[in-house]
């Protein structure tokens, strides 16, 4: 026999979820069916997927099941199935600690407050745990497939700080999770009960759920078992029936299945595909965002099945990964049952089924996105919210879909100068001003840099709306989109102003007389500060500030560059050009200015830094050169 009887603490995570599930979900508590029936399923699926290359992990009991039972006298509630089982080894991995990516951003987020943390919980998922909701204790027997009998192990706990493993012989393949119900809970042993929350939960999956069937006894004036088996689900794929047959609250349950979510799905696509590959597909929008979606290396939401048999999940060839908030299923009817990853990595008909669901996936955004419908548009608000800078990451990596994914973005703009991203390329270009060109943006590290940006005073002063880009992905957006209907988009802070016709002739000449007066002093400030900066010129940018810095046309953007640095990546180093204002008063004393030269021209390259959100490299000479001058000021005032 193996080890003995072994008591282990529970990782600290666990006693925390533990605590807060039994609280906060306790209103809701039959989910705690679902969400075992759930896990046996997926244990079936897995025996299935190990047994293509194994099939003797069948021994004689090749029929995948998930079998209620109860034990009125007992007071205990079992769900059982002939699935992969559990070692020892996996029980403690698997039922004593969460090794789920998110963990920590999810116990980071919770607030105490008991609804919303629900909500969190629901989002994060509850999957096992959610048993103590219902039971004060939970004895798991369980048999990995291909281990002996006596090889079988024994998990129990009363869901406080520990639980107990120990080796015992179980006839079976497959596990046993019996609940001891709470006091107060008996409506659990109650077969029309147990029926109708699988009816509503569990309706769609696809094994067999038996129970024993009932039947009125006489004399006990009661009903009792028989037994007969008697199948309570429909045990058919939910994405192979008709849609015409299929109810909202069918694909809801079976959304919250797949994705292991709480909340309604925002919205879904079921389509079967004919032609030169034959799929189903049954992909939805989930409403919130999981807390893993910011990890690419996070697992994905997609199931593959060949002909009804589950192949695996999070199947990444089926999703490029600025899609990997899709949840869903995908069927094929070619591919062959022994896919394994490797060949999926390299066949053409995965790049097929591919392309036709991003497509179809695109397709559902851009009806809620271009509907006239005011729930719909909300719906896609949402999505935005949730997802819009995952899906900012297609335009540089789905080259095919770029323009459709262009037309599907949302900025925050100087139109509304809030920090809702709800301006689309579209409307920004109905609204260019007559003469204008280009789509002007401006990227920095918040929102408040970019709509402070000092480059902005010259298109505020003109009325001309300019994007404001403050997500990290931003830059990688505008890398990767250069032009939107034909018009180029141009960063306010590179290159040299060039408002083409949206500046008359007289602004022009006006601008090359002050180039030819400043060019004196222009020249001066760039011998201060050589080592700093590429070149100094008079700007047409400003009206309030007295500096700003742009970069080359070609060069890194200042805010790329510290987005770089900070990601601890090499940057090139590049020198900004520093651009004066001729009208602001600090400009125009500089032309008078000896002594202190220097000093004023370093303040004006310093505080254009500072208000582009850049961080000096020398705080303490920046923080005395601005005494120095205060204290000269103040002298010379006197
Ligand atoms: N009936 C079962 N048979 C075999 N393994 C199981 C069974 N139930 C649970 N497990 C194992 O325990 C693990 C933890 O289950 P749990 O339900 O807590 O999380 P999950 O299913 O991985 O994810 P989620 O929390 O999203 O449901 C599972 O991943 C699985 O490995």
């Amino acid at each position: 026999m193996g080890a003995p009887k072994e008591t282990l603490g529970f990782q600290a995570e666990v006693k925390q979820l533990l605590q807060l599930m039994i609280h906060s979900l306790y209103s809701n508590k039959e989910i705690f069916l679902r969400e075992l029936v759930s896990n046996a399923s997926d244990a079936c699926d897995k025996l299935r997927f190990e047994a293509l290359n194994n099939n003797g992990l069948y021994g004689d009991d090749s029929e995948l099941k998930i079998r209620l039972s109860f034990d009125k006298a007992a007071r205990t509630l079992t769900i059982s199935d002939n699935g992969i089982g559990l070692s020892r080894e996996e029980a403690v991995a698997h039922l004593g600690t969460i090794a789920k990516s998110g963990t920590k951003e999810f116990f980071a987020s919770l607030s105490g407050d008991a609804q919303k943390d629900a909500h969190l919980i629901g989002q994060f998922g509850v999957g096992f745990y959610s048993a103590f909701i219902v039971a004060d204790k939970v004895t798991v027997i369980s048999r990995r497939a291909g281990l002996e009998h006596n090889q079988a192990v024994k998990w129990e706990s009363e869901g406080a700080g520990d639980y107990s493993v120990e080796m015992v012989e179980k006839a079976g393949r497959g596990t046993d999770v019996i609940l001891h119900l709470k006091d107060g809970e008996d409506d659990f042993l109650n077969a029309w009960k147990l029926k109708s929350i699988i009816r509503k939960y569990s309706d769609h999956i696809t094994l067999p759920i038996v129970m024993k069937a009932e039947k009125w006894d006489e004399e006990k004036k009661e009903q009792v078992a028989t037994d007969e088996d008697e199948t309570v689900n429909q045990a058919n794929a939910l994405w192979a029936r008709p849609k015409s047959e299929i109810t909202e609250e069918q694909y809801q349950e079976f959304y919250k299945h797949v994705a292991h979510d709480f909340e309604n799905p925002l919205g879904w696509i079921h389509a079967k595909v004919e032609g030169k590959q034959e799929y189903t597909q049954l992909l939805y929008i989930p409403a919130r965002a999981p807390f893993d979606l910011w990890d690419r290396n996070a697992r994905h939401g997609v199931k593959l099945y060949v002909k009804r048999v589950f192949i695996m999940d999070d199947a990444e060839q089926l999703m490029p990964l600025y899609m990997r908030f899709v949840r869903g299923v995908v069927d094929s009817a070619d591919l062959p049952l022994n896919v394994s990853r490797e060949i999926l990595q390299q066949s053409k008909d995965i790049e097929t089924i591919r392309g036709g669901c991003v497509k179809k996936v695109l397709s559902l955004l851009e009806g809620m996105a271009d509907s006239d419908d005011a729930a719909e548009k909300e719906k896609y608000a949402g999505f935005w919210k949730e997802f819009g800078n995952v899906l900012k990451e297609g335009v540089g990596e789905d080259f095919a879909n770029k323009e459709r994914i262009a037309k599907l973005l949302r900025f925050a703009s100087t139109h509304h100068d809030t920090t809702e991203q709800n301006v689309s390329l579209a409307d920004y270009v109905s609204r260019m001003k007559e003469g204008q060109e280009k789509i002007y943006y401006v990227t920095a590290e918040t929102f408040l840099a970019a709509k402070n940006s000092p480059h902005l005073e010259i298109f505020r002063k003109k009325g001309i709306e300019v994007l404001l880009l403050s997500d990290r992905v931003d830059e990688w957006v505008v890398g990767h989109l250069t032009e939107f209907d034909g018009k180029p988009l141009q960063s306010v802070a590179k290159g040299g102003l060039d408002l083409g016709k949206l500046e008359d002739e007289a602004e022009k000449k006006e601008q090359e007389k002050e180039a030819g007066e400043y060019k004196e002093l222009t020249d001066r400030v760039k011998q201060a500060l050589e080592a700093r900066v590429k070149d100094v010129r008079i700007t047409h940018r400003l009206t309030d500030s007295p500096s700003c810095l742009v970069s080359d046309e070609h060069d890194l953007s200042g805010n790329l560059a510290r987005m770089l640095k900070a990601a601890g990546q090499k940057a090139p180093e590049v020198k900004p050009i520093l651009e004066i204002n001729p009208h602001h008063p600090a400009v125009q004393r500089l032309k008078y200015e000896e002594a202190r030269f220097d000093d004023w021209a370093n303040l004006l390259f310093e505080q254009a830094q500072l208000a582009e959100g850049g961080q000096l490299e020398d705080p303490a000479g920046f923080v005395k050169r601005i005494n120095d001058l205060m204290l000269a000021l103040s002298l010379g005032g006197k």
